[in-house]
């Protein structure tokens, strides 16, 4: 196992072994092993909480609330403020823990490092504009008054591509709120969420307010953290087939209910498009983590008059993509998670091509280890095909031609998701046209780089329910009160 020394940080405290909570870390008996992607190594060994954890988490969060929510927004933004700069101060290390338990280009996550910090500034500052109403009464004896209030102990779980953001883009609206927080993050990447909490306590927010509780046990710790009658909320972040069944266990206490989960973005290139920048976004849309996000293209799709033209310019562009260990500056394509990832996306690329699909680029796992696969490319493609009907959550991209607007509209909501989209046009009818046709929570236009914190993100269909980020991203933190003032005309 690599010591502390060996990990390359500034700020060796960064590395932390223990849950926090409460304000205090807690060991545990058993241990996890935390492995970088890249190549196997063990580069830090967690103790593994479990259930009993879980509990006290979720204890010291309902006893933490009445102090936190009692704060002004004011108090409670000078603190986030305070965890936002010891975030951007400490960028590199966290970005550098990052990519060693997660394996996405150093590049990308300093980038994560910034759009995981950005959600604690923006709520810092939204938490000051939770408004509420006055609405004319029914008679002049009365009044009505609408306030808003924190819903209390907010639990969550979130997935291993974003270890930093996923996070913070639930934890800041839920602290600007007013609420507690537990979180239980992915197995394979606890590091970032505790140097999160670390940076936490160095910030100034106070014991119980923010829980980092990491374990194995994620079956029996999610059954805590969507049943506790303590927990008022639940958020999670991952696939859909998760999701499901945390939904049904929220059920048994009727729980406030947040949901990001799995995608199949289409990528539409109309003939009209500028396909240099439809180039240059699917690049972008595709490849970013190794095509390990929610909101990746899934499904490019091409109209039949430029299509040989973009094949030619995206696959060019493909081509030049470098891959190898994130460490390494100027790498674009990293690891991806584990064997099994790769294994499991190899097999989605060699059933397709089984089925009528063409390779033109990639297509294998990479001579740099098991954990690499090539960017690759498929043509030939069509809708039914499992690249196209399956979230791939890695670096291939299914090309589909078409003919005309209905005819992809129709292709492209094929699909129980509804999260991303894109497409490149510039006939300005066309445009509108589809965006409202396009069955998804977020269209990119002409873009393929669509997420920031003044954005509500979210999904429809079995992409989920509930925004993050923006100044709706507050409502699922909140609760609406209804204040009826009688005998004023006395
Ligand atoms: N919509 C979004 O914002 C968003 C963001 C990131 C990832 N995702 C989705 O997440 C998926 C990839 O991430 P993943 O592989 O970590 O997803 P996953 O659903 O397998 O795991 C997500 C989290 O849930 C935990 N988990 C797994 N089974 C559980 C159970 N039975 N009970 C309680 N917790 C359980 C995991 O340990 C992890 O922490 C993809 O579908 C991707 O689209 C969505
Ligand atoms: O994959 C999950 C993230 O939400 C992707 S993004 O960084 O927010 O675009």
């Amino acid at each position: 196992m690599l010591n502390h020394q060996d990990l390359g940080l500034q700020d060796k405290q960064l590395i932390k072994h223990f849950s926090y909570i409460n304000g205090s870390w807690h060991s545990s008996e058993l241990q996890i092993d935390v492995t970088n992607p890249a190549n196997g190594e063990v580069i830090a060994r967690v103790a593994n909480a479990g259930v009993a954890e879980t509990e006290l988490a979720i204890k010291s969060a309902n006893d933490a609330f009445k102090m936190w929510s009692s704060k002004s927004a004011n108090e409670r933004a000078v603190i986030m403020k305070n965890w936002f700069d010891l975030m951007i101060q400490h960028q590199d290390d966290l970005a550098r823990i990052l990519t060693l338990e997660q394996g996405k280009p150093i590049a990308e996550a300093k980038g994560e490092i910034a759009y995981g910090a950005a959600f604690i500034e923006w709520f810092a500052e939204e938490g000051k504009r939770i408004y509420g109403d006055t609405i004319p009464g029914p008679s002049n004896d009365k009044r009505i008054i609408v306030i808003k209030q924190p819903v209390g102990v907010v639990a969550s779980i979130t997935p291993w591509n974003f270890p930093n953001a996923m996070i913070s883009r639930k934890a800041a609206a839920a602290l600007a709120a007013g609420c507690t927080f537990v979180v239980r993050p992915a197995t394979q990447t606890p590091l970032s969420a505790l140097a999160m909490a670390e940076l936490a306590e160095r910030a100034g927010i106070p014991a119980g307010v923010f829980n980092v509780v990491v374990g194995d046990d994620a079956r029996g710790m999610g059954e805590v953290l969507t049943q506790h009658p303590d927990v008022d909320k639940f958020t999670f972040t991952g696939s859909t087939a998760v999701g499901k069944s945390l939904i049904s266990q929220c059920a048994t206490s009727v729980k406030k209910v947040s949901m990001e989960l799995g995608g199949n973005a289409p990528f539409i290139v109309f003939n009209d498009a500028d396909i240099d920048a439809a180039v240059k976004g699917a690049l972008m849309s595709k490849y970013r983590n190794a095509g390990q996000t929610c909101v990746c293209t899934n499904r490019i799709f091409v109209q039949s008059k430029v299509l040989e033209d973009f094949i030619e310019k995206f696959t060019a562009a493909v081509s030049a993509l470098t891959i190898g260990d994130g460490l390494i500056d100027g790498i674009n394509i990293g690891p991806m998670i584990s064997s099994q990832a790769v294994e499991g996306v190899d097999k989605l690329v060699k059933e397709s091509v089984a089925a009528g699909a063409k390779v033109i680029l990639g297509g294998e796992i990479d001579k740099a280890g098991n954990a690499f696969y090539q960017p690759t490319i498929l043509t030939n493609v069509t809708n039914d095909m499992p690249i196209a009907s399956n979230e791939i959550f890695g670096p291939v991209s299914p090309i589909i031609s078409f003919e005309d607007e209905d005819e992809v509209i129709t292709m492209a909501n094929d699909t129980e998701y509804g999260l991303a989209a894109y497409f490149y046009a510039r006939d300005i009818g066309l445009i509108w046209r589809v965006a409202e046709n396009l069955e998804y929570g977020m269209v990119g236009i002409n873009e393929g780089a669509i997420s920031n914190a003044a954005a509500p993100f979210g999904g429809v269909k079995q992409s989920g329910n509930g925004r993050e980020g923006s100044k709706y991203g507050l409502d699922d933190y909140l609760e609406i009160k209804y204040l009826c003032l009688g005998g004023l005309d006395k």
